[in-house]
């Protein structure tokens, strides 16, 4: 009896627990999108959940940063692209007129493979986002560039520099930089394409330990090669295969019980 009560009570919690923390911030329906006569991504339905990790993975050239470019409508920028479908933040047709970019990138944040920080101080880089959005006040700027450094771990490593070119400071603290300039801007979500790929395995580590600070507090995509990240950082996984989605669930499903061999295949080395 007590066994059943138990179970019971397992089950309502699990089913309070999905309705309030799986919640999609962004979902795709039926989403294609064409380079020229080239169909890169083919019908994808897929839910990033508020306040989690989401990891997209998948064999080079199989759609995942062009997906990634599709939520904050970066791909746009490349030469005759053509979208179909859905997707939407927090409810809102992005593809459609109902949402300006500018709006939409207010929100969402994005960090490329290579650390791109701007021709700039250290502390100009934080600033330059709250900046644009109309804080001038200078007691505010510095608390935000602050409180942004702390979050992305960097504080620490250039409090006493602040006004020192961003370019003096290594790779991983450069990628550390562009997070909390990210930050900065209070984002809803962060999309991050192979952040860690060009960094040594201490800066890879200090980022991973990065997102798992901010994840309550952000939604991160992140796309990855590295599939021991993928497995140690994200709440879900979605597997990408020539710009289909070939499976995605929970992490731990897809890397000890996927539905699909192909999936089982890709996590385990056999292909890609
Ligand atoms: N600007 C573009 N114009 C034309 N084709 C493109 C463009 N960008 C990407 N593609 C093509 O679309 C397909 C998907 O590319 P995408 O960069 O999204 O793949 P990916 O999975 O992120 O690859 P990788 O892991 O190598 O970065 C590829 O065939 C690629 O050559």
């Amino acid at each position: 009896m007590n066994i059943l009560k138990e179970r019971i009570h397992d089950n309502a919690f699990s089913v309070v627990r999905n309705e309030n923390w799986a919640k999609p911030i962004y979902e795709t329906n039926g989403l294609n999108l064409w380079y020229g006569t080239s169909h890169a991504l083919k019908n994808i339905e897929l839910a990033i959940n508020e306040k989690e990790v989401t990891a997209i993975i998948g064999p080079s050239g199989c759609g995942k940063s062009t997906f990634l470019k599709t939520l904050n409508r970066m791909v746009e920028t490349a030469a005759d692209v053509t979208i179909s479908g859905n997707v939407t933040f927090k409810g809102n047709n992005i593809l459609g007129k109902s949402m300006p970019v500018e709006i939409l990138r207010s929100k969402v944040g994005m960090v490329f493979q290579k650390p791109n920080p701007f021709p700039k101080s250290i502390f100009e880089n934080v600033a330059y986002g709250p900046k644009v959005h109309g804080i001038r006040n200078k007691a505010m700027l510095e608390m935000i560039v602050e409180e942004s450094l702390k979050k992305a771990a960097l504080w620490d490593e250039v409090k006493d520099r602040l006004h020192k070119s961003a370019y003096s400071l290594s790779g991983g603290q450069q990628q550390r930089l562009c997070i909390a300039r990210c930050l900065a801007i209070d984002p809803e979500v962060i999309l991050m394409d192979e952040p860690t790929s060009a960094l040594d395995p201490v800066s890879t580590h200090k980022i991973e330990e990065l997102i798992r600070s901010i994840k309550n507090d952000v939604t991160i995509a992140i796309v990855t090669h590295n599939m021991q990240q993928a497995a140690r950082i994200s709440d879900r996984t979605a597997f990408f295969l020539n710009g289909e989605i070939i499976e995605d669930n929970q992490t731990s499903t897809i890397f000890n019980n996927p539905a699909d061999t192909l999936t089982d295949d890709y996590v385990n080395g056999r292909f890609g």
